[in-house]
C-alpha cells in the first residue's frame, strides 16, 4: 500500500518543495512518511517540516535503507557525488525517481547498483497547487507495479504522461521550463498595462486570468489554438493589430526559440554527464 511506503527528496530546493506540497495535500502519503534531506541548510528543512510536517534531514544523517521511495531532486551538477553515497546504501527493491533535467535513465543505472529501478520524472513547479504536467519514461529495470505507484504519486500533483524517453528534452523544453515562459510573459503584459494607467493590483489579476482562461478553453473546448485564436480576431480589430505587432516583433521566432534552446540545453546536459561516465 502506497501510504505505508516511505519516501525521500534528496534535495530540498523548490522542486522538491513542490512535490511534497502537492502530495502532502492529497494525504496519499502521510506527512510523516516524507523525509526531505540537503546537504547544509538546516534553516530550509526547518521550514519544510513546519509547512508541511514533513520530516527534515541532513544528507549525512539520511538512512537510506529506510525508505522505499527515493527522488533525486538536486541540480545536474551535484548528482554524481549523490550517486557515490547512494550507491552503497542503496537496496533493490527501492524505487528512484529522478526530476533532474538531462539525467538519462541510462546514467542513473550505470551510477547505481545493477538492476535499480530507475524513473525519470519532468514536473514542473505547478506540482505544488496540482497542476503539473509532467513526463515519465521508465529505465530498463522497471515493473508494472512500479509504475502503478508512480502515476499514483505524480496524479496528485497535476496530470501524468508517459513518454519514450528520446522525448524527455523536448518535454523538458515545453512543460518543465515552460510555466517561466509563461511569467515572462505576465511580467510583460503586466509591466505594459500598468504603464498604460491600469491599476496595479486588477493587472495581476486580469493577466492571470486572461493566461487561465485561454488555458481552460484549450482544455475543455480541445479545439485547436489557431482556430480559438481566430474567434478573438475581428476583421480589422483590436487583436488583429496586436497579433500583426506581434509577429512583426517576432513573437513566434521567440517563442519557438525559448522551446529549443531549453530543449539544446537538456541534450547537452546528457552529452556532458556521459562524457563524465566515459572517463569516470
Ligand atoms: N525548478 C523547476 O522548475 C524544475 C526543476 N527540475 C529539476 O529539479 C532539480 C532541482 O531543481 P530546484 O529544486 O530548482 O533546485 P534547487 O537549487 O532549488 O535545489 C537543489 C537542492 O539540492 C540540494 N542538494 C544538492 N546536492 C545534494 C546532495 N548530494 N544530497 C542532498 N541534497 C543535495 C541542495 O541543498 P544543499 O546545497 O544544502 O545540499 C538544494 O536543496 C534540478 O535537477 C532540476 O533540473 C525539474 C523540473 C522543474
Ligand atoms: O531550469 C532548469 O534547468 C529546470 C529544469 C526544468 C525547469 N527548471
Amino acid at each position: 500500500m502506497l501510504k505505508d511506503k516511505v519516501i525521500g527528496f534528496i534535495g530540498a530546493g523548490s522542486m522538491a518543495e513542490a512535490m511534497i506540497s502537492g502530495i502532502v495535500s492529497s494525504e496519499i502519503i502521510p506527512s510523516e512518511n516524507i523525509v526531505v534531506s540537503n546537504r547544509s541548510n538546516k534553516n530550509r528543512l526547518y521550514e519544510l517540516e513546519n509547512k508541511y510536517r514533513v520530516r527534515g534531514v541532513m544528507k549525512k544523517d539520511l538512512l537510506i535503507e529506510g525508505l522505499d521511495i527515493i527522488v533525486l531532486a538536486m541540480k545536474p551538477k551535484d548528482i554524481e557525488k549523490a550517486l557515490v553515497t547512494l550507491k552503497d546504501n542503496i537496496r533493490p527493491h527501492q524505487l528512484v525517481l529522478s526530476v533532474i533535467a538531462g539525467i538519462t535513465t541510462d546514467y542513473l543505472e550505470e551510477g547505481l547498483a545493477s538492476g535499480q529501478p530507475v524513473i525519470r520524472v519532468m514536473p514542473n513547479t505547478s506540482s505544488m497547487i496540482g497542476e503539473s504536467a509532467t513526463a515519465i519514461s521508465s529505465g530498463k529495470y522497471v515493473s508494472s507495479n512500479h509504475v502503478i505507484d508512480t502515476r499514483l504519486i505524480l496524479e496528485t500533483i497535476g496530470r501524468v504522461y508517459t513518454i519514450d524517453e528520446n522525448q524527455m528534452d523536448v518535454f523538458t523544453g515545453v512543460a518543465g521550463s515552460g510555466p517561466a515562459y509563461f511569467y515572462y510573459l505576465m511580467e510583460h503584459m503586466e509591466k505594459t498595462a500598468k504603464e498604460a494607467g491600469l491599476d496595479e493590483e486588477l493587472t495581476r489579476d486580469v493577466v492571470a486570468q486572461t493566461i487561465l482562461g485561454a488555458a481552460k478553453m484549450m482544455q475543455e473546448k480541445q479545439e485547436e489554438p489557431s482556430s480559438l485564436r481566430k474567434k478573438v480576431t475581428s476583421p480589422n480589430g483590436t487583436t488583429a493589430a496586436g497579433l500583426e505587432a506581434l509577429s512583426e516583433n517576432g513573437g513566434g521566432t521567440a517563442i519557438s526559440a525559448a522551446i529549443k534552446g531549453a530543449t539544446e540545453r537538456s541534450k547537452e546536459i546528457s552529452a556532458e554527464k556521459a562524457r563524465e561516465l566515459v572517463l569516470y
